[in-house]
């Protein structure tokens, strides 16, 4: 039995992780775990989440000694802010912890690439490249031996499951730049309120345009670059992400399908659709991603949806656990 801590357990991506470990039969779900001087200290989670009643009853600790906390636990899952990860991270690695980081803090291994896109001058390099990125369809063998695991970005989840089949196989032009038009749910933004993110103001925009910091995750973990635009959509969760390709060579509608399949079959969280393109009602409170797609000629359109929660964030962390501890890769997911 591991026992686990989840760091950011009020957050959005936090109280998924919760429901997910609490019904781990291989996890004690031992403590959960906010900022020292959080306002829900001391809160059950199921004070702040009412589904979770009767369920999740557990107190959420304002944490003031990480260290401590390091020796009581197994497995540490950081739902928590990029830069409060890049902090906590090394305490819990130090100590022998598993840690799975849910933020972009330890996603791409380049110091610069901090400075950059993420405002901060980054202080653990020699973590960073240690740091195993959790695409856990394409990282498994990667995953099993890492004892830290950067969950990959919301958007850059759906965008890579949707391409890597093809790329891995030389079949994109890659002198035509993907292009990736991505809509997600307010949840995106995490559960702080905030006028930006209130469902009254927000309507459909793109924003992040030419800037967003999961261009790059998405250009240096493919090894290709992709033009990407996110926008924000009415609506509380769930990614759809509409990618237009050029292809080396025609391919037929059942040819491209073939290929899917043998990327995924045996992969039971991503979907592949023979006909259609699938909506986001079909992933909202699931774990899997699903994948679509239309073709004219060389011009290839891919579908692809996930609910940002949960394949975008924390059923992809317990994907990673389940994998780096040789569980079945859906335990307590499915
Ligand atoms: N939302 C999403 O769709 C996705 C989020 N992510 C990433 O996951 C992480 C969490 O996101 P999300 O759940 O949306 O965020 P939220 O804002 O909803 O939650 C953040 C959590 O962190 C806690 N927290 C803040 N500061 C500290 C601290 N110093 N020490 C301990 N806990 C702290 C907060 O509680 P309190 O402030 O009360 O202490 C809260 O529990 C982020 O890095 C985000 O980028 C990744 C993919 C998708
Ligand atoms: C709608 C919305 O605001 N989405 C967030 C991305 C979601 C996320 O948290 O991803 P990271 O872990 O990489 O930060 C954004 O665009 O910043």
């Amino acid at each position: 039995m591991l026992n686990a801590l989840i760091v950011g357990a009020s957050g959005y991506a936090g109280a998924e992780l919760a429901t997910y470990l609490n019904r781990h039969p291989e996890v004690n779900l031992a403590t959960l775990a906010v900022s020292a001087k959080s306002e829900d200290a001391g809160k059950l989670l199921s004070d702040l989440y009412p589904q979770l009643k009767g369920r999740i009853d557990l107190a959420l600790h304002g944490m003031t000694d990480p260290q401590a906390l390091a020796e009581q636990h197994d497995v540490v899952f950081l739902a928590t802010a990029h830069e409060v990860s890049h902090d906590l991270a090394p305490i819990f690695l130090s100590a022998g912890c598993t840690v799975f980081d849910l933020s972009g803090a330890y996603r791409v291994n380049d110091p610069e690439f901090y400075t950059n896109y993420y405002g901060f001058t980054h202080q653990h390099t020699d973590w960073l490249a240690k740091a195993v990125y959790g695409l856990a369809e394409w990282q498994a063998e990667k995953i099993q031996t890492a004892q830290l695991i950067a969950v990959p970005g919301c958007y850059p989840t759906a965008a890579q499951l949707a391409l890597k089949p093809l790329l891995d196989r030389q079949l994109l032009n890659t002198d035509f730049w993907p292009v990736i038009n991505a809509t997600s749910g307010v949840s995106g933004a995490g559960r702080k309120a905030s006028l930006k993110t209130s469902l009254c103001e927000v309507s459909l925009q793109p924003y992040g345009i030419f800037t967003h910091r999961h261009q790059p995750e998405i250009a240096t973990h493919l090894g290709t670059p992709v033009i990407f635009t996110p926008h924000l959509g009415d609506f509380p969760r769930g990614i759809s992400e509409t990618i237009t390709c050029q292809l080396t060579q025609t391919l037929s509608r059942e040819e491209i399908a073939a290929i899917f399949h043998q990327a995924y079959d045996g992969q039971p969280l991503v979907r592949i659709y023979d006909e259609g393109v699938p909506a986001l009602k079909s992933v909202v409170g699931l774990p899997y991603c699903d994948i679509g797609f239309a073709v004219e000629g060389q011009y290839l359109i891919l579908v692809s949806v996930e609910d940002n929660l949960l394949k975008g964030a924390a059923s992809q962390a317990v994907q990673c656990l389940n994998i780096r501890f040789n569980f079945s890769s859906t335990l307590s997911l499915l």
